[in-house]
């Protein structure tokens, strides 16, 4: 799924409404070789106040699954850029796994990363995405042992997710030192590409870490800072914002 270096962008859908995420969407997919859209979720647990913020204004506004599903299938009626569902796993859960992963190839998802399933508990939901050739990613943290990251990297067909700092998402000054020795170590074990994320914001930090051998690099927080600042009126502030960060990728 991922061209090397790749750029991830994230967005939370519906903020802060269903229709400028479309807008948004595109104007990401410009300079994005993937984009990373969150399903709002009342109890985002592993993101920090931007992101919370964000999945605030989309439940407000009564986005629901099914219109984050409408909305990638419109965006991938005239954009070929893969599209990753983030979600917790409770709207996953509340729709089937099975007819959630059905209904996600069907509009047009790549990939899907449901944060809070951990690998262990995954067989069931692996084989159903096995089945629909939906792509998965996984997560590993600082702390994640060689014998976990393993097991992360079989499960992961896309990418696997390496989370850079112990806390949660959110944009920050510098990038975290336990990024660079979870990319030394999963380098170790992993056979997939290895896409790095939490706190990333500044074109400095995507060429750090892609020259500390990141084959590609998320950021959230804080292009979601720049809807929380312009609202519906975002997108060419977007686009500025990623046009940088890909100068960042590219070298
Ligand atoms: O916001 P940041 O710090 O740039 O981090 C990426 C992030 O936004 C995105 O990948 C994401 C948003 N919410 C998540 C929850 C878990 C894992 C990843 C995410």
């Amino acid at each position: 799924m991922i061209r090397k270096p790749a750029l991830i962008t994230f967005i939370t859908a519906g903020d802060p409404n269903i229709t400028a995420t479309l807008d948004f969407m595109s104007s990401l997919s410009k300079y994005t070789d993937v984009i990373e859209l969150g399903i709002p979720f009342s109890d985002p647990m592993a993101d920090g106040r931007t992101i919370q913020l964000a999945n605030e204004r989309a439940l407000k506004n009564g986005t629901k699954v099914r219109d984050v599903f409408k909305t990638v299938k419109k965006f991938k009626d005239q954009s070929e850029t893969p599209v990753v569902l983030m979600t917790y796993y409770n709207p996953v859960y509340r729709r089937g796994v099975e007819n959630f992963v059905k209904e996600a190839k069907e509009v047009g998802v790549d990939g899907l990363i449901v944060v809070d399933l951990p690998v262990e508990e995954a067989r069931e939901y692996l084989n159903i995405c096995r089945r629909y050739k939906m792509e998965t990613i996984f997560l590993a943290a600082p702390n994640t042992s060689k014998e976990r990251l393993r097991l992360i990297d079989e499960a992961s067909s896309a990418f696997v997710y390496l989370v850079s700092l112990y806390g949660t998402t959110g944009a920050r000054e510098r990038v975290s030192e336990s990024a660079f020795d979870l990319i030394r170590r999963a380098k170790e074990v992993c056979n997939k590409p290895l896409a790095v994320g939490f706190g990333v914001s500044k074109p400095e930090h995507v060429s750090e870490l892609i020259n500390a051998g990141a084959d590609g690099v998320v950021v959230g927080s804080a292009l979601v800072k720049i809807i929380e600042k312009y609202g519906e009126d975002a997108t060419e502030k977007l686009e500025e914002k990623v046009k940088e960060l890909k100068i960042g990728v590219d070298g």
